[in-house]
């Protein structure tokens, strides 16, 4: 019987020393592999502790890569587990974030303006 991991418990294992990734339901430890992956390690570590089907998909990947894959699985993902967001430290989704709120506030300024201005 193939270990069950759930989302939770790959999405903590999203660090350079211990990283893990999901394909097509499957755990790949890929901690070690990641320093000698040809695409590089940081493609790998962006998506460490979450599902990678779809980038690994689209890369189109050789067979060479899909015989390597299965020497890094560890066991399965329980899909019956709830799916969990990783969260990265300072990426450009919370600065974005922060921009949304700037823009937020423009827009209420700006309708500020606009309501003293119709009420003179
Ligand atoms: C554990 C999972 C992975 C394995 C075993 C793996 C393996 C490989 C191998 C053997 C190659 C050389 C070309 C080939 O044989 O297809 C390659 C290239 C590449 N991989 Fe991965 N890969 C993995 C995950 C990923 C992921 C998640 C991405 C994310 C986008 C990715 C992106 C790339 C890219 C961009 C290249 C092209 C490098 C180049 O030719 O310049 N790989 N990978």
């Amino acid at each position: 019987m193939p270990k069950v991991y759930s989302y939770q418990e790959v999405a903590e294992h999203n660090g350079p020393e211990n990283c893990w990734i999901i394909i097509d339901d499957k755990v790949y430890d890929v901690s070690q592999f990641k320093d000698e992956h040809p695409g590089g390690d940081e493609i790998i570590m962006d998506l460490g502790g979450q599902d990678a089907t779809d980038s690994f998909v689209d890369i189109g990947h050789s067979d060479e890569a899909l015989k390597l894959l299965k020497t890094l699985y560890i066991g399965d993902v329980d899909k019956t587990s709830e799916p969990v967001v990783v969260k990265k430290a300072a990426t450009s989704e919370s600065q974005s974030q922060g921009s949304a709120t700037l823009v937020m506030i423009l827009a209420v300024v700006m309708l500020g303006v606009a309501y003293y201005l119709l009420n003179e």
